[in-house]
């Protein structure tokens, strides 16, 4: 299931489609958006837009999607209606090298793929994270910001894991707790949630904001803190320890919401609610 739209014209997967010296191709000088296409409907897509308007606004371009694009999106979600649909903005080609051009002709990107036939296991059995050796780098410029340059993660993905592991957990270079190498990650306290605060790495996902305002809804406190994995800095009131946490779970825009049963040496117990968060936001597989 490939099928490949750019600047909103069905193109052959397989033709050569994108300058050569297009930015995004360059320098990773653009953006991307997963969405989850549930019975022909793109699930959260004017969130998933204002996300990237907003990260390319910080970029310093301004964009919104084309009307072609934003068609060719709604063809794709009816052509395959349940499926992974990304879009990808680039600051198209031009410049003088890393110096973008002052009016950039952007491209947008618009493919499918399937959704991982795992995942619906994942939500239903819940997954084990081990902690990858890769840490990731800390730019609050860019922290937040679903953005091209994604080597850290291809890095981290090279590495295999452990037999028991699904996927790595992600730290930066102080050993704080930041994502996993393509989901949110969240800690549930009694009737407080804590995720870590994304103001330096990672990248703060669609759904990851849907959840926070769903576990709002359900009267649930909701803490962005620094989260230190291994919990034993002294006198340190600006983060809490992953040791203290017997619950956790991920998040993103494909996967929805799976309990996580453990982190290296560390379990947790799956919680109930998130099948509430999977049926409140119609997120199962
Ligand atoms: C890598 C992409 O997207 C990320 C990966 C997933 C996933 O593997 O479930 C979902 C959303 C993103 N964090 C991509 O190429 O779209």
């Amino acid at each position: 299931m490939d099928a490949l739209w750019i600047n909103g014209i069905a193109t052959d997967i397989g033709a050569p489609c994108i300058q050569a010296n297009d930015r995004g191709l360059s320098y990773g000088d653009g953006l991307f958006a997963t969405m989850r296409v549930s019975y022909g409907k793109i699930l959260f897509l004017g969130s998933h837009l204002s996300r990237l308007q907003q990260s390319a606004h910080r970029l310093g371009f301004g964009w919104q999607i084309s009307q072609q694009s934003q068609s060719a999106m709604l063809e794709a979600a009816q052509q395959y209606p349940n499926s992974c649909l990304k879009l990808m903005v680039s600051r198209g080609a031009g410049g003088r090298g890393y110096t973008p051009p002052e009016q950039p002709d952007l491209n947008e990107i618009i493919s499918v793929q399937s959704i991982p036939t795992h995942y619906r296991n994942w939500q239903r059995s819940g997954i084990a994270l081990a902690t990858s050796s890769i840490q990731l780098g800390q730019q609050p410029r860019l922290a937040g910001i679903k953005h091209l340059n994604r080597l850290e993660q291809v890095l981290i993905k090279r590495r295999p894991l452990p037999q028991w592991a699904d996927d790595s957990l992600a730290l930066d270079a102080k050993g704080d707790v930041i994502e996993t190498s393509m989901a949110n990650i969240f800690f549930i306290d009694g009737q407080s949630v804590i995720t870590p605060v994304l103001s330096h790495s990672g990248v703060s996902g669609v759904m990851r904001q849907q959840i926070i305002e769903a576990l709002i809804e359900l009267g649930f406190d909701i803490k962005m803190t620094r989260i230190d994995y291994l919990g034993d800095r002294e006198n340190d009131t600006e983060s809490v320890g992953l040791p203290q946490f017997q619950h956790a779970f991920i998040t993103n825009s494909l996967l929805g919401c799976v309990d996580v049963t453990r982190i290296d040496a560390q379990y947790f117990q799956a919680h109930p609610v998130t099948e509430i968060l999977r049926r409140k936001l119609n997120i199962q597989l």
